[in-house]
């Protein structure tokens, strides 16, 4: 197949991108502005292709989704069979904020994308959603069929482009997408090649990973009062090789399938203590942290209820273990340490 992969120099994007490399023959073309992403991710990723004698699968163009005439010009020019998406604006507080930033480049940006597959005859689309549309869910594991309703700009952002492709894809019934829905991603490829660059980073697991390793003096607990067993919030964290094996899945799954939406997480909830401690006992670093209160438009549990793609994908987690996510996020941080001394 000959593959658009928007977002490829970010954080998920690349590990789909690495595994398609490793494991499949198809062509890749990557369009990424570069804002999140980072041009070592593509040089690792060249690299990656090489020692596979792949290099003629891979291609990166420098482009801004918003750039419409140009990203019209190379899905004419390219001829692709299918697209999958990942370029987004990704932090919560920041959509709250700012929420044009969050409706122009995830929900305009995707509808013009899907506009230019439809007029080029691009028919599979798999899209990278999250679970922030459900918001704070009443059921926890959270299924497919839970309502959705997003507490914040970023969740109604993605699910707003989840309605534009269930309306097209009602409407063209040649065009088939896969809606996959993301728990919280974390940890770095098992090999150590590529893992999360961005600087700033929020995400519990790289925070612990950096303080660990002594780039941050100490960490934060947001909030100690919840509902939960210990008083912190649950979440369901997938280490990011499965989650790239789920959109390799996604690719063969739509051939033969119609278009569907998908849970992506492990169905099994940490708090942020226990998460804090299992980084501290892989690193063996008893690293500072501090109590303090919630970060706003924080739900207090998020577990995915993953039945439905372990039963129609035959989706198998290979890395559903806390201290192996912890051990991989760690790894790549003091790979970044060298690699910035
Ligand atoms: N990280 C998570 O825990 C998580 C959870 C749920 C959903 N998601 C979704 O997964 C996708 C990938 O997230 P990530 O964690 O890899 O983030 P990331 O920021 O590392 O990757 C996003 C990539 O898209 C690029 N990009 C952004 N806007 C662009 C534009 N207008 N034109 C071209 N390129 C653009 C960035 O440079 C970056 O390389 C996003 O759609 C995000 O909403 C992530
Ligand atoms: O330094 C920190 C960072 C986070 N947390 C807490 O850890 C939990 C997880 O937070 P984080 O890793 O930032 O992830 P979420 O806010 O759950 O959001 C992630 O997971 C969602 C899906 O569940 C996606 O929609 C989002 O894009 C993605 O950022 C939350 O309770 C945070 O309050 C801390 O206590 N201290």
């Amino acid at each position: 197949m000959n593959i658009l992969i928007t977002g490829g120099a970010g954080y998920i994007g690349s590990h789909v991108v690495k595994q398609l490399l490793d494991e499949t023959n198809h062509n890749i073309t990557i369009i990424d502005n570069l804002s999140t992403g980072s041009i070592k991710t593509i040089k690792t990723l060249k690299e990656i292709a090489k020692i596979n004698n792949k290099e003629e699968n891979l291609d990166f163009i420098e482009a801004d989704l918003s750039n419409f005439p140009l990203i019209e010009g190379i899905i004419k020019a390219k001829k692709f069979d299918a697209v999958i998406h990942f370029a987004a604006s990704i932090i919560v507080p920041e959509s709250v904020k700012n929420p044009i930033k969050y409706y122009m480049n995830n929900t305009v940006n995707t509808t013009n994308l899907i506009k230019l597959c439809l007029d080029n005859n691009v028919n599979k689309f798999i899209f990278s959603s999250t679970a922030a549309v459900y918001g704070q869910p009443y059921e926890i594991p959270v299924k497919e069929t839970t309502p959705t309703k997003p507490i914040n700009p970023y969740g109604m952002s993605k699910l707003m482009s989840e309605t534009v492709l269930k309306d097209c894809g009602l409407a063209y019934p040649d065009f088939k997408y896969i809606i996959l829905r993301y728990f919280n991603v974390a940890g770095a490829d098992i090999k150590i090649r590529i893992g999360q660059r961005f600087p700033n980073a929020t995400h519990l697991i790289k925070v612990a990973a950096e303080t660990a390793v002594g780039k941050r003096e100490k960490m934060y607990v947001f909030g100690t009062d919840y509902p939960t067993k210990d008083g912190t919030c649950i979440r369901d964290y997938i280490h990011v090789d499965d989650l790239a094996d789920a959109h390799i899945k996604a690719l063969e799954y739509l051939t033969d399938n119609d278009s569907d939406v998908f849970n992506c997480g492990y169905g099994y909830g940490y708090s942020v203590l226990e998460v804090i401690n299992t980084m501290k006992k892989v690193s063996g670093v008893d690293f500072k942290v501090e109590f303090t209160g919630r970060r706003e438009g924080d739900p207090a549990i998020l577990i995915a209820d993953n039945s439905k793609i372990k039963n129609k994908m035959k989706w198998q987690p290979k890395y559903n273990n806390l201290e192996l996510i912890c051990k991989t996020a760690l790894e790549w941080e003091k790979k970044l340490l060298k690699e910035e001394a």
